[in-house]
């Protein structure tokens, strides 16, 4: 067995510090020397492969700026892809398990090494500012180490326990399910790319990665740490392509086993569907893990301590621009103290500095042209579903850049069943709810078909309590942000229209990727 200290979350780096600052400014010049303008092609059966077409990856804080490309995989590229994949997973499967893990482990270490690259990456890629980038790259290396560690759980015969029986040997072994497709987004695109491929791995099976279009370049260096910490040809197969057309294909395709996505509820859903149509010569019921969207709701009453209230608000809400799963997009106040935090919060949000990824701003551009558009058809919209109080504008454009620069916008006296209220945005606009008082506050919150995070700012016990059975969320915080769970520490994933619950960085995620033997002998 593979002898490891306990699994302990990554620290944060300190941005207050003068020197952390330069470090990360360093390494912006680094990766724009290095990486920018790098080509990543398809990686298949351990062989770089490129394709004719290929997908730009654009700066969104200024548009002007081609921030690299990878390949476009093909339908031939994704039947080679799942083929090879296929093939890996005969050898792959009878690794053991702490050799498993220890590639898990050198990746680790690795990215623990170039961790400041793969922040200053995406700052330039996606727009991360310095902590938001920070923060995820910690998640990274966090899935990393904890799977690593987790899976020795299921390492052997008689991993999971049976009762005994007179004149039998009777035991349960994990297996790994064989070869499935990772489905991710480009808004945590180091950490669930990595998380999402990771766990299935060192579970034995193989995978077929496909990043969004919008975030190929950190994926592709991860991938590319995953193949230095020495993971076999055809493991992971990386295929940066357009969802509809591969990953289409392969969720579609009779010979994937297992599919994992985290995404928006729409294509999420698709997916379930097409994915439970069995195909011509398919001979196992596919395994779906969904991961999808929120409306995340966070209730302050009047017991609340009003500044732990307005700054838990703010990073929840414009925390990398709302684009999170976890944003706080619904801010329910309890009507005594509505005014009270209302103009608080607004008057800390009109603070926050806009500006790009790589100036450390506090709410950068939004990732691309369709979320752009899609904001701003909310932002039509909120004038007549509520009172504008900060924001409501869409300026695309920043400091002379061209970028898809969004206002942090909240709009108070939104009613529960507006669509503002209701329907994801994605973006840096929140939806301020007045709740005549505590059980009406409760009931708001629940009245979505969501169920991802949720908090409560309050200083009542019985309604803490009360909270922890009936809020429908699959994250509850209280007195914090609802935003930002860390590894083993929060085991993360939604129930209701947000997912199926798999828990990722919790103790029982890898059983989503193994299938449970039953052996006996009778002596
Ligand atoms: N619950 C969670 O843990 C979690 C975490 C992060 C993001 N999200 C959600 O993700 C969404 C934002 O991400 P996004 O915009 O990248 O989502 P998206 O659904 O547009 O795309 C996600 C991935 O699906 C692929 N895809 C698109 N159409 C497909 C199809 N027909 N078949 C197979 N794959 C297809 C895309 O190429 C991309 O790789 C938000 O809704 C957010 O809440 C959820
Ligand atoms: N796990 C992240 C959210 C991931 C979705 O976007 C958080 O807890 O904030």
């Amino acid at each position: 067995m593979i002898k490891v200290q306990d699994y302990r979350p990554q620290p944060f780096t300190d941005f207050t510090r003068p020197e952390d600052v330069q470090a990360y400014q360093a390494a912006l010049k680094k990766v724009r020397a290095e990486l920018v303008g790098k080509h990543y092609p398809l990686v298949i059966n351990g062989e770089r492969v490129d394709t004719a077409e290929r997908i730009e990856s654009r700066n969104p804080c200024d548009t002007s700026e081609l921030v690299g490309t990878t390949a476009k995989a093909t339908i031939q590229d994704a039947e080679n892809a799942l083929q090879g994949a296929w093939a890996a997973f005969e050898s792959w499967k009878k690794w053991d398990m702490d050799a498993r893990a220890r590639i898990l482990l050198k990746a680790a270490a690795i990215l623990k090494r170039r961790r400041l690259e793969a922040c200053a990456l995406m700052s330039i890629e996606v727009g991360k500012n310095y902590a938001e980038a920070d923060v995820e790259v910690a998640e990274a290396i966090d899935f990393l180490e904890y799977y690593a560690r987790s899976a020795m759980k299921y390492a052997g015969f008689g991993a999971a326990e049976t009762t005994w029986f007179e004149g039998e040997e009777n035991g349960l072994m994990y297996l790994p399910l064989g070869v499935g497709v990772s489905i991710s987004p480009w808004n945590f695109p180091c950490a669930i790319f990595i998380g999402m491929a990771a766990a299935p791995i060192v579970a034995g099976n193989c995978v077929i990665a496909k990043p969004a279009e919008d975030s190929g370049l950190i994926a592709g260096f991860m991938v590319d740490i995953m193949l230095e910490a020495g993971l076999p040809a055809g493991v992971l197969q990386f295929l940066p392509g357009v969802g509809k057309e591969v990953g289409e294909y392969l969720t579609t395709h009779a010979r994937t086993r297992f599919i994992t996505f985290t995404g928006s509820r729409a294509v999420g859903l698709h997916i379930n569907e097409v994915a439970a149509k069995t195909m011509p010569g398919q001979k196992w019921i596919k395994k779906v893990i969904l991961e999808l969207g929120g409306k995340d709701a966070l209730i302050v009453d009047e017991t609340a301590d009003l500044e732990v209230a307005v700054t838990a608000a703010t990073q929840g809400a414009f925390g990398f621009n709302g684009q999170k799963c976890s944003a706080m997009s619904r801010l329910i106040v309890v009507d005594e103290v509505y005014d009270t935090v209302v103009g608080q919060f607004v008057e800390r949000a009109r603070a926050l500095k806009v500006g790009t990824g790589e100036e450390n701003a506090n709410v950068t551009a939004v990732v691309n042209q369709m979320s752009f558009d899609k904001i701003r058809g909310y932002l039509e919209i909120a004038p007549q579903e509520g009172t504008v109080l900060l924001g409501g504008e869409a300026p695309g454009e920043h400091g002379g850049k061209t970028g898809y620069y969004i206002q942090p916008t909240i709009v108070g006296d939104v009613d529960a069943q507006a669509r503002i209220a209701q329907e994801e945005i994605f973006g840096p606009v929140v939806s301020v709810l007045r709740a005549r008082d505590w059980d009406h506050a409760l009931e708001i919150a629940n009245s979505t078909e969501y169920g991802l995070t949720g908090g409560v700012i309050s200083n009542k016990r019985e309604r803490l309590e009360q909270a922890r059975h009936e809020f429908e969320a699959g994250n509850l915080y209280f007195n914090r942000k609802i935003t930002g769970a860390i590894v083993g520490v929060q085991p993360f994933g939604g129930y209701y229209m947000s997912g199926t619950d798999s828990k990722a960085g919790g103790p029982d995620y890898l059983t989503n990727f193994l299938q449970l033997k039953t052996v006996t002998e009778r002596w």
